[in-house]
């Protein structure tokens, strides 16, 4: 699925009008109509008691006098707020006539803003993907207003002065704090940053028919990846494949007391579909290797505590390296080589990206289409401090296309960058997923699918990552957020990778 800028999104809206020969003020019904919808099944009736919409000058706030009457015709004690304005768009202006009488209908005035008492539910359809410039003077108020009376707000398109694509010129400037953002036909850039999650809550993208012919044109760096996306499923085991033919991975993991790290790592990898898996763990770790991971086979360190070798590489396909490493100069060096000799595909994680980024020059080696998993940490170890998330996304493109390299930025909606500057968001996951070692097994998980020979570079990643991520709701949905360990996301990865096959 596309992310499209705020301009390709108005863009959108008139293709979609000239490709399905119908008016603006049908689109926007449509659209409120979605937003009814969505109402009735989150809301009843009776329990809502009487919502308050906020309606802006725009087609933003025409949605909200749209969905205003569609509420009131279901029964809903409905009330609407409007923002005076000297001019109003056609489609508001139609649907302000079509409001029945029978609703309520106030202008909103400085030093009179309407109550709004704790737990209301208030719709915010002031300003949508049309905002302009920075919220200030009434509307600055009664944003301001609405977010100091704790009310549960469900923002129309987005939240009431938040950009859609972009940083927010003046931070000083108000934006609602919706629990609910109702966006249509494709996410917003906006919605999966950390910096946003605040304004943005929970958030859905409702269907409402939008021209697929233009979506498939637009040009954008920014996608989202769904479990449905057919271009990262996993193809189904042909009936006469065998061990050889699913890839042999050699894993390069652990330390004195990070051996956890080596062995979860290892059983991402197996159950990722991996046909054999040779582990280099230094000699501290290989009763616990053995015991708990019989499934692989074990290459032992000359040093007890840390890898300072690296083996022959003729018999691999795919080679990974980071998870429970440390830092000692021996285990840099062997990463050095790794990079000088390797001719497979590389996995990089962990302390090994913490040893690339104290050591910058190791950069000029990464072979191409190489994988590199940092969190927003091990990342601005590689690069630099990021000013916001707009701006680390601009440093996650130039590192993608300066070194042609796979980075896969962890976090919630975990970007995958590609070496031609396209990102990936992940749409799977979940909060419980910030406990130890859940890292480490996607390390292992990318591995395996680096290692299938039937896979490219980008395809094995993102696969790895939504099945990651599927692995993980599935195992929350047993073990709840706060109760799910890294070694519940091995358990879980047969079935999520299931889910993905076809
Ligand atoms: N097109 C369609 O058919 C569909 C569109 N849809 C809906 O349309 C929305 C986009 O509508 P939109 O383009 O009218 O923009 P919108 O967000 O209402 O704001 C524009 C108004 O705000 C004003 N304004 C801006 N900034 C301001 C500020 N800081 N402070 C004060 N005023 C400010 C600006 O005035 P101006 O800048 O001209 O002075 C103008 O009057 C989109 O988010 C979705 O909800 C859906 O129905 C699907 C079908
Ligand atoms: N809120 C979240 N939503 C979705 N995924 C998450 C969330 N928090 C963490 N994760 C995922 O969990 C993993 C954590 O990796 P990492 O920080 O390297 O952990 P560790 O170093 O402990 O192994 C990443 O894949 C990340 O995307
Ligand atoms: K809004």
């Amino acid at each position: 699925m596309k992310i499209l800028t705020a301009a390709q999104t108005h863009q959108l809206d008139q293709a979609t009008m000239q490709a399905q020969n119908i008016t603006s003020t049908e689109l926007m019904e449509r659209a409120a109509g979605a937003l009814a919808e969505w109402f009735y099944g989150e809301f009843h009736s009776n329990e809502a008691g009487e919502i308050l919409v906020l309606c802006g000058p725009g087609n933003n706030g025409g949605d909200g006098l749209a969905l205003a009457r569609l509420l009131h015709a279901a029964g809903y004690a409905v009330r609407v707020a409007l923002l005076p304005t000297e001019k109003q768009s056609a489609d508001w202006q139609h649907n302000r006539q079509h409001l029945p009488a029978a609703v309520p209908v106030a202008e909103l005035a400085a030093g009179a803003l309407p109550a709004i008492a704790p737990g209301a539910l208030v719709i915010d359809a002031l300003f949508g993907t049309g905002l302009a410039r920075p919220l200030a003077g009434l509307a600055a108020a009664v944003v301001a207003h609405l977010n100091q009376a704790r009310a549960h707000v469900v923002a129309v398109d987005l939240p009431s002065g938040l950009l859609a694509d972009g940083p927010q010129p003046d931070p000083g400037a108000p934006v609602v704090r919706a629990s609910y953002t109702l966006g249509f036909g494709l996410p917003k850039l906006a919605f999966l940053l950390p910096q946003n999650a605040d304004y943005v809550g929970e958030w859905h993208v409702l269907d409402i028919g939008l021209d697929q012919d233009f979506i498939d044109q637009a040009a954008t760096p920014w996608h989202f990846t769904q479990l449905a996306d057919a271009n990262v499923a996993l193809p189904r085991r042909g009936r006469f494949g065998y061990k050889n033919t699913f890839g042999h991975a050699l894993l390069l993991a652990g330390s004195r007391g990070k051996m956890g790290a080596a062995v979860l790592s290892a059983g991402a990898c197996l159950r990722g579909g991996v046909g054999l898996l040779t582990a280099h763990i230094p000699g501290v770790g290989y009763d616990v290797f053995q015991t708990t991971r019989p499934e692989a086979m074990c290459l032992t360190d000359a040093q007890a505590d840390f890898v300072s070798e690296l083996p022959d590489l003729g018999p691999y396909q795919a080679v990974g390296i980071g998870p429970g490493l440390g830092q000692a100069d021996a285990t840099r060096a062997v990463l050095e080589e790794l990079l000088r000799t390797a001719k497979v595909p590389l996995v990089i994680d962990a302390d090994a990206l913490n040893l690339l980024g104290a050591h910058r020059e190791l950069l000029e080696l990464l072979p191409e289409n190489t994988v590199l998993t940092p969190h927003i940490g091990e990342f601005t170890r590689l690069t630099e401090k990021a000013h916001d998330d707009y701006h680390r996304l601009d440093l996650l493109r130039a590192f993608i296309q300066k070194h042609r390299c796979v980075v896969v930025l962890k976090g919630a909606y975990t970007a995958v960058g590609a070496p031609d500057g396209q990102v990936y968001f992940n749409s799977t996951g979940n909060p419980g997923m910030g406990t130890g070692g859940s890292g480490d097994v996607l390390t292992g998980l990318v591995l395996a699918l680096r290692a299938d020979q039937r896979l490219g570079p980008l395809h094995a990643t993102r696969l790895a990552v939504l099945a990651h991520g599927h692995a993980g709701d599935l195992a929350a949905a047993e073990t709840g957020e706060a109760g799910l360990i890294a070694g519940d996301l091995v358990a879980h990865i047969g079935p999520a990778l299931q889910a993905l096959t076809v």
